[in-house]
């Protein structure tokens, strides 16, 4: 490893939360090098990404908002370039098809895109033979949860879903919410059959209804980081599987790993635990 070219990266949404941790996790890795910090926050234009990200040396490398140019630099050298993606569910499909239009490859955090969109974006990936990564969540403890939610699957017939996010989250319900429903549903079984017939007297209040009639309810709150639990009910017993944050520290391994895979993979493949 110590002899190959490091892995281009740029990073964009790089002044948010998620984008300075990535900043300080791919700095800190030896077989990456960051090219590009991308932002579109007014008061961080110019500013040295590594400061921003707490680091105790600057980088060199200013905030910019301009994604195109910086895509054609980081494509030039060459060892393929990967751009890492946490910024808004309105932006995320532009940024990806941007990116694979200039030959780099997509490592994207960002929930919010629709089946459509990702559907679309498969396609134009596989049309460009370019590996692109969508990871909803890049925690291992959210993958064995899922794990473990369909393997209770088999055993259990109702199961809602409760998601519990810090109040700045834009898209409801979350992506590793809707992912752990799709998991569910992809058993091939319907859950929840109502006993009686049921009426809402607030809307929403039995929350929404993903496929094969899971339920998901979210929280928003400040205090919060990213929490969920699935919650299986039968007989005289309830089973919870829990997953915490207590620091956003926990995505950075996967995303690492991703930035590494991404290279290998030839079309767009969805979920963490694919490339584990
Ligand atoms: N997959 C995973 O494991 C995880 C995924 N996420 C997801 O990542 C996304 C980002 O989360 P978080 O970091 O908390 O959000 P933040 O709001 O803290 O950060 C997003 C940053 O992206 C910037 N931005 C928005 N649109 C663009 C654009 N078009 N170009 C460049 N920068 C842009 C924002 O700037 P501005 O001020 O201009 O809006 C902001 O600085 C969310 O979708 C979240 O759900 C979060 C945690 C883990
Ligand atoms: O916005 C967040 O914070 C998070 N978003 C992702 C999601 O929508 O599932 C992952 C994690 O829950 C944190």
């Amino acid at each position: 490893m110590a002899n190959q070219t490091p892995i281009p990266v740029v990073v964009i949404g790089a002044a948010g939360k998620m984008g300075r941790e990535v900043i300080k996790a791919v700095t800190q890795a030896a077989d990456m090098n960051l090219v590009g910090a991308i932002d579109t926050t007014a008061e961080y234009q110019g500013q040295d990404a590594g400061e921003l990200a707490g680091l105790s040396e600057p980088l060199e490398i200013p905030i910019t908002n301009q994604l195109e140019p910086m895509l054609a630099f980081a494509s030039q050298g060459k060892q393929l370039g990967v751009m890492v993606d946490f910024t808004h569910p309105s932006s995320v499909y532009d940024n990806v098809r941007s990116a694979i239009a200039y030959g780099l490859r997509p490592v994207v955090g960002t929930t919010g895109l629709s089946p459509e969109q990702i559907q679309d974006l498969a396609e134009f990936a596989d049309k460009a033979s370019t590996g692109c990564l969508i990871i909803p969540n890049f925690s291992i403890g959210m993958v064995l949860l899922q794990q473990a939610a369909v393997a209770a699957s088999q055993h259990f017939d109702h199961v809602e879903i409760i998601e519990l996010h810090h109040n700045q989250k834009a898209d409801a319900p979350s992506g590793t919410a809707i992912q752990t429903a799709q998991m569910l549903a992809d058993i091939g079984k319907t859950y929840n059959q109502s006993l009686v017939e049921e009426t809402e007297k607030l809307p929403g209040a039995r929350g929404s209804q993903a496929e094969e009639g899971v339920r998901i309810h979210s929280v928003r709150l400040p205090g919060l980081i990213a929490h969920q639990e699935v919650i299986f009910g039968a007989a005289g017993q309830i089973y919870t599987l829990r997953h915490d944050t207590s620091d956003r520290a926990c995505y950075m391994p996967g995303v690492l790993l991703a930035i590494r895979k991404v290279l290998q993979l030839k079309s767009l493949v969805y979920g963490l635990e694919k490339i584990l």
